[in-house]
């Protein structure tokens, strides 16, 4: 792995505000093509709030301001005239919970490349090739017409992973995706990870730090420092480096406490 990242996406200078509360204050990260990076850190510090930057999500939150820029493929996804759906597209979102849509196993899948009109020779062929990529093919095949919360929690999430990669991103946000799933369901969506990373991007928040360890290549630590008039708390990145040198030999004090579990 080069020691710096090929970036696909990248953050410089992202301040985010929601009214006059400054949540997160001047990130700069660049996420590696092709590898998987963990956002950790203590509750609060801003974490939801930079992956939510990298793909527009936060547009959806009327109080949020963002300031500084997000590059994908070197072009900023918030200049103007570039549509955030496009945007969504390709910067594909996981979320903590399972949030399959109300509908069949199928249409999950083939919803999100019927919606934006994507040009697909055979929906049968890209709806069983989306669930094979996630994993879940042969547990499903014998059952697309039914609805998807006919699953099981860990199935649910899979399948949320499939209709993620239905539209073709380069490019998978996920935020704890495991956090409501037991151990067993937990390590099927990490392996999907590793498989995944083939092809794509990844880029996790996750408060697991073992499953950082065990997924990421690289990790962004990051904590929250009080504003000392107002008490507000803003998020501020305080390391990024490959998981092993965060995780074994950490630069910054606040990196080691908290990995050492003395806070957080
Ligand atoms: N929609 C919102 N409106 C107002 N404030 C928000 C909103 N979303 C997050 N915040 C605030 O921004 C700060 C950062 O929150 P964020 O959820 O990004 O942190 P986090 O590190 O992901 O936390 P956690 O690990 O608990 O999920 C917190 O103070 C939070 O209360």
């Amino acid at each position: 792995m080069p020691k710096d990242p090929v970036p696909v996406l990248a953050a410089h200078d992202l301040n985010v505000y929601y009214g006059s509360f400054h949540a997160v204050s001047d990130v700069d990260l660049d996420f590696g093509r092709n590898e998987i990076t963990a956002l950790i850190g203590p509750s609060g510090c801003g974490k939801s709030t930079v992956l939510r930057c990298l793909n527009r999500m936060n547009d959806l939150v009327s109080s949020a301001r963002v300031e500084g820029s997000v590059t994908y493929h070197d072009q900023d996804i918030y200049a103007r005239g570039v549509d955030p759906i496009e945007v969504r597209r390709r910067i594909g979102m996981v979320f903590q919970l399972a949030n399959p849509f109300p509908k069949s196993i199928y249409d999950n899948v083939a919803y999100g490349p019927r919606v934006t009109g994507m040009k697909v020779p055979d929906m049968d062929d890209h709806v069983e090739q989306c669930l094979r990529q996630a994993a879940l093919w042969d547990e499903v095949k014998d059952k697309l017409k039914e609805s998807g919360y006919s699953l099981s929690g860990g199935q649910q999430q899979r399948l949320c992973i499939a209709r993620t990669i239905a539209t073709q991103p380069d490019v998978i946000l996920m935020d704890e995706p495991c956090s409501a799933l037991d151990p067993i369901a937990t390590a099927a969506i990490e392996d999907l990870m590793l498989e995944l990373r083939e092809e794509y991007t990844i880029i996790i928040v996750t408060h697991n730090m073992q499953e950082a360890a065990r997924v990421a290549d690289r990790t962004a630590f990051f904590t929250a420092r009080p504003d000392e008039t107002t008490g507000n708390r803003t998020g501020l990145l305080v390391e990024y480096g490959f998981t092993s040198q965060i995780f074994e030999h950490p630069n910054d004090p606040r990196t080691e406490g908290y990995i050492s579990g003395q806070f957080g």
